[in-house]
C-alpha cells in the first residue's frame, strides 16, 4: 500500500499494491494492521457501504457531528471526483477542500478522518462507490453542507448542473453548519 499525503492534514490517498498474473489480478483492499501503521492509530470500522450513482450524480457534502465517521472510500466501477472539506476548527487547513479522482482503474482509496465533510460527483460512466465507516449511521445526526457554497468555492468538474437528492438540494451554508 503506497501512501500519498494530501494538502489537508490527515487526509490520505492510498494506492494498493496490485498483483497481476495471467488470470487477472489481486490486491488487498483493507488490512487492519497495515492501515493502523499507515495512519498511526487503530480505527475500528463498523459498517461497509456501497452506492451506485448514474453519471453526473453529486452526493454531499455529508458528515455526522455527534457520531463522526472516519471513511475509507474507493470506487469499484467507473469513476468519481471525490471531495473532502476540513471542518476541524483547530486545523491549519480549516475550511479548505481537496478533490481527487478515484476510479476502478486507478484503484485509489481516500482516508477521510473524522471531522471532515465528504462528497463526490459520479463521472461519465457513473460509479459504484464502496466505503468503510468508523461509526454507525445515525440518521438524526446527519448534516449536509451545500456542494456549491461560494464560501468553499469547490471547483467541481461539471459540464451541466448535477443530479442531487432532495436532502442535498437543501444543504446548509458552511457558515451555518456545526463544526468540530
Ligand atoms: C448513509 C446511510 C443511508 N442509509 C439509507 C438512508 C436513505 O434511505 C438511503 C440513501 O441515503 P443517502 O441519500 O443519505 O445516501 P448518500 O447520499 O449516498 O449518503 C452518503 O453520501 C456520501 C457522500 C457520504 O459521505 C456517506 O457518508 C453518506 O452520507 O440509504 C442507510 O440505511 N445507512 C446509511 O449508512
Amino acid at each position: 500500500m503506497k501512501i500519498i499525503e494530501t494538502a489537508l492534514n490527515g487526509l490520505l490517498l492510498l494506492e494498493p499494491v496490485v498483483f497481476a498474473d495471467e488470470r487477472g489480478e489481486f490486491c488487498e483492499t483493507f488490512n487492519a494492521r497495515r492501515f493502523a501503521a499507515l495512519i498511526g492509530r487503530e480505527v475500528s470500522f463498523v459498517q461497509d457501504n456501497r452506492s451506485h450513482s448514474r453519471p453526473n450524480v453529486l452526493r454531499g457534502l455529508h458528515y455526522q457531528h455527534t457520531h463522526p465517521q472516519g471513511k475509507l472510500v474507493q470506487v469499484t466501477q467507473g469513476a468519481v471526483w471525490d471531495v473532502a472539506v476540513d471542518l476541524r476548527r483547530a486545523s491549519p487547513c480549516f475550511g479548505q477542500w481537496h478533490g481527487v479522482t478515484l476510479s476502478a482503474e486507478n484503484r485509489r482509496q481516500l482516508w477521510i478522518p473524522e471531522g471532515f465533510a465528504h462528497g463526490f460527483l459520479a463521472l461519465q460512466d457513473g460509479a459504484e462507490f464502496c466505503y468503510k465507516v468508523s461509526d454507525y449511521w445515525h440518521a438524526g445526526d446527519e448534516y449536509c453542507i451545500r456542494w456549491d457554497d461560494p464560501a468553499l468555492g469547490i471547483d467541481w468538474p461539471l459540464a451541466q448542473p448535477p443530479v442531487l437528492s432532495d436532502k442535498d438540494r437543501q444543504g446548509l451554508n458552511f457558515a451555518d453548519a456545526p463544526m468540530f
